[in-house]
């Protein structure tokens, strides 16, 4: 827990009348950039503009056994409650996104894993590579950020024997993130993990440089000796704040939106916020850049706002157009998938698992523990520590009919009518969708890309997430009132094809209960179980059962050319606007496989890089 806050500013009169960088949205990208930027330039001030407060962050398995628990009584997070998706049924997806100073990072899951090289090389190469003079997002380029971001601590000898962890300390870095393994596992653990060695998925020493088409070893963002979370808003903003006069937070403050009083094109904006205490609103004024970081839900919502997105859906909001830019809020994704579960009709002699917690005296010994230094025992666990990720072609024979789909859908034009009907005739979004599309069936083809991601820390079910979702949906202001959370509309199965990739991926994972390793125990499956036999059934069972949102929204300020629905150029600088900047998990151009702290902590690292080279 941040245990000395300094500095912290709560009022607009206790601000310097002026900053050189304004950052708006003190979370897990903003804050990498702002402790960047302090550090690099001793002599310009930075201010970083945070809706939320300093807030102790709790470990998501921390006592008393909260997993997200007491969800809606916390102040900590925007609850974000989804439209009806059409094409599941008119289900709704329930997501989370930080509110607080560390953001996401803050509330996350602490599955520390990284994206595969391939992601990277496949954004780089649609968001503009061999651009002179521009900035380059392939692995290669991004690879140094990733490292520098996070330290990595290894287990004691003791415990990496116990569990067979694996690693390879030489592609973490120094940064102020912790990465490391817990000193404790559930018993059951290496029952699936013996089944997925047997399905043929080779184990990887470590997944995280790159190489990631394997069964691996998952780290937490966690420090190792107190088994306390680590976040962006203790390593970026706590741990260096008091040695940076230069360094200045607002918490409990709304970026609105930004205004340029002499046009886009004689930037930096004004920054204009509003004190959540009592609604003052007031302008801002940053001498060199504004750099909008609030996350994937509410960076197009700043930017709406401010005027930037598709013409038609301002005016209906009844606000002037800015720029026209019709990738702002469109483009929306997240990971969601079905899986499946089984009993054991011969369950082995495994203790402790879960169930333990029952036990007054097992209890009590836990929470001991993780009160001790070191810390140990069950809660020293966050959501998981093991992972296959697998490429499709390893998944079923199928794999060439699923490529070819998406291919004729590109070449046939019809897949421009699976986008969002607002884009469905924009020429800009058609030729973006279609090029990642393609770019896309590309990493569904690559024998060492995955496409399918599945966890496990215990029990007896296991979640398929669709790594690269087709689908699409939108954020949009809510026109009851656009300061509140936008309005979510998830696209999930839009795209037909996503449905015969989560069919695939089920059918994959049922292969798990057939192996000897969980046959011993008497392993029978449950779901989707025996009723459901045809492909029409198990699209049904998917479709029932699917978790919506594995909580990684992105890719609503894309990076990506005007010419191709994007927001950002590869500098990261809003397009058509001067002095403006997007650095959060918003500027993805798709989902990559892995999940996405790792990710926003590496686009920080690089969009500081970047304003370092611009500014130095
Ligand atoms: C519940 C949950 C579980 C997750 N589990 C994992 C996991 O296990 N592993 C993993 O790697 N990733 C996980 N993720 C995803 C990952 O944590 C996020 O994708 C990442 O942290 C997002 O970083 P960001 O910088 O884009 O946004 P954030 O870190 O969310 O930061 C945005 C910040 O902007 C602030 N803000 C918003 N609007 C405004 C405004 N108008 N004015 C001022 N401030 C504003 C917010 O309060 C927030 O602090 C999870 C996410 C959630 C929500």
């Amino acid at each position: 827990a941040p245990s000395v806050v300094f500095n912290v500013k709560r009022q607009v009169s206790q601000l310097r009348p002026s900053y050189d960088f304004i950052i708006a949205g003190g979370g897990t990208t903003g804050l990498t950039v702002a402790d960047r930027l302090t550090q690099a330039f001793p002599k310009k001030t930075v201010l970083v503009v945070e809706y939320g407060e300093v807030e102790y962050a709790p470990g998501i398995f921390d006592p008393p056994l909260a997993v997200w628990g007491g969800i809606g009584a916390s102040a900590s997070y925007f609850i974000v409650q989804s439209q009806p998706i059409p094409d599941v049924k008119n289900a709704s997806a329930f997501v989370l996104a930080g509110k607080v100073v560390g953001g996401s990072s803050a509330i996350n899951g602490q599955f520390f894993d990284r994206p595969s090289r391939y992601d990277l090389d496949s954004w780089s190469s649609c968001s503009g590579r061999g651009r002179p003079g521009q900035s380059q997002w392939g692995w290669d380029d991004v690879y140094p950020f990733f490292k520098k971001s996070v330290n990595f601590t290894a287990p004691l000898a003791a415990v990496a024997q116990k569990y067979n962890f694996t690693w390879d300390s030489s592609v973490y870095g120094p940064g102020p993130i912790y990465s490391s393994f817990p000193p404790f596992l559930w018993a059951d653990h290496h029952g699936v993990r013996d089944a997925w060695a047997e399905m043929g998925i080779p184990p990887r020493r470590e997944c995280a440089g790159g190489d990631k088409d394997a069964l691996c070893w998952i780290p937490i963002s966690q420090d190792p000796v107190t088994a306390r979370r680590s976040h962006a808003g203790i390593g970026h903003y706590t741990a260096v704040n008091a040695s940076r006069p230069n360094y200045d937070l607002l918490v409990k403050h709304q970026v609105v939106r930004v205004v340029y009083p002499k046009g886009p094109q004689r930037g930096p904006p004004l920054v204009e916020i509003r004190s959540l205490a009592d609604s003052t609103l007031r302008n801002l004024t940053a001498k060199a850049e504004v750099v909008i970081a609030a996350g994937a839900f509410h960076t197009p919502a700043i930017l709406q706002r401010s005027g930037f997105g598709k013409k038609s859906i301002l005016k209906d909001a009844g606000i002037d157009v800015v720029v026209d830019l019709p990738g702002v809020g469109s483009n929306f994704q997240d990971h969601s998938g079905s899986g499946v579960s089984w009993n054991y009709s011969k369950p082995g002699d495994w203790y402790p698992l879960p169930s333990a917690m029952a036990d007054p005296a097992f209890l009590a010994d836990a929470v001991a523990g993780f009160n001790e230094i070191p810390a140990r025992g069950p809660y020293t666990l966050a959501n998981s520590n093991s992972a296959i990720f697998v490429p499709l072609r390893n998944i079923t024979t199928t794999s060439q009919t699923i490529i070819e789909r998406i291919r004729s859908m590109i070449a046939d034009g019809s897949a421009a009518s699976y986008l969002p009907a607002d884009y469905r005739s924009d020429a800009s979004m058609v030729a973006g969708y279609n090029e990642q599309l393609s770019k896309i069936a590309d990493l569904l083809s690559n024998p060492h890309a995955p496409s399918i991601e599945s966890t496990f820390a215990t029990g007896t079910s296991l979640r398929a997430v669709n790594l690269h979702p087709l689908s699409r949906g939108t954020v949009r202001l809510n026109l009851t009132d656009k300061l509140q959370v936008p309005v979510v509309q998830y696209g999930t199965g839009s795209n037909p094809v996503d449905f015969d990739i989560y069919a695939a991926h089920v059918k994959y994972l049922q292969r798990v209960t057939k192996t000897t390793a969980l046959k011993q125990f008497g392993a029978a499956e449950v779901t989707p179980g025996p009723a459901v036999q045809t492909d029409a059934q198990l699209i049904e069972y998917i479709k029932s059962s699917m978790v919506l949102s594995f909580m990684h929204p992105c890719c609503t300020a894309a990076m990506l050319p005007r010419d191709k629905g994007g927001v950002v150029d590869a500098d990261l600088r809003v397009h058509g606007a001067a002095g403006l900047r997007v650095a959060d998990m918003s500027v993805l151009p798709y989902l990559p496989s892995s999940h996405l702290s790792s990710v926003a902590y590496a686009v920080g690292e690089k969009a500081a890089d970047i304003l370092v080279k611009t500014w130095r």
